[in-house]
């Protein structure tokens, strides 16, 4: 058996410059037969092989052994997603993407694939690569009840209140608070534009510290 380590690395290629490093290098011990690969640099998974033969029939699931374990570092969290080229050319995805990899498991890493292709049956080989993993940061979380939550513009809202089309509200570039799709494009004086043309101000801590304990 042997050893070594997986790192992402905050590099930027293609000549574009990043005003400062995204996020600390990680690094990810791993036993087993085959290495996480990053096919390509600037690749956000690294990819899965298969561990096992076996042939997915047309609509079957079943869990194949990848032959790897990996720790990682306590405050992170190893997400196994489908790869979007078996999906589109064989109808292969993974029933519980993304699958969750706590840091503290050091079992097998196994994917729960599924051949959604009502005709074809699909053959994995070993050493195919059937998934990726993608690992980000997880803050330590608590949950503290509380007797209301505090006001947001979104509130109770979803499950398409916002439309499917410009003409029905929203736009790619115009998020309210709180809404977790705000990001980079949000204006660095901490306001952008609301769905009335005013200008609203977005950073509103909302972490629940307003409501009242119950
Ligand atoms: O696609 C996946 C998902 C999970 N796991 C492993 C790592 C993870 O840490 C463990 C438990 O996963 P999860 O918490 O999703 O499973 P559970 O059904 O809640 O089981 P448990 O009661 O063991 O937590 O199983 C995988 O190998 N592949």
């Amino acid at each position: 058996m042997h050893r070594c380590v997986l790192r992402s690395r905050s590099r930027i290629g293609h000549g574009l410059h990043y005003p400062r490093l995204v996020t600390d290098a990680v690094e990810v011990l791993w036993t087993g037969d085959a290495a996480p690969v990053f096919a390509k640099p600037g690749d956000a998974g690294a990819d899965l092989t298969s561990a096992e033969a076996v042939v997915l029939a047309p609509g079957q699931r079943r869990l194949v052994g990848t032959g790897l374990a990996v720790a990682l570092p306590a405050g992170h969290v190893g997400f196994v997603v489908p790869r979007s080229g078996l999906a589109a050319k064989h109808g292969i995805t993974i029933v519980n993407a993304p699958g969750t990899i706590d840091s503290g498991y050091r079992g097998e890493l196994k994917v729960a694939l599924l051949n959604t292709d009502t005709t074809e049956p699909y053959a994995v080989q070993v050493g195919d690569r059937i998934a990726q993993l993608v690992v980000l940061p997880v803050p330590p979380v608590t949950f503290t009840r509380v007797t209301e939550l505090p006001d947001s513009v979104r509130g109770q809202d979803g499950f398409g209140s916002s439309g499917y089309r410009d003409d029905e509200g929203g736009h790619p570039a115009t998020y309210g608070a709180g809404d977790a799709r705000r990001d980079e494009h949000t204006p660095a004086d901490g306001h952008t534009t609301g769905q009335d043309g005013a200008a609203t101000p977005v950073y509103v801590h909302e972490q629940g510290r307003e409501g009242t304990r119950s």
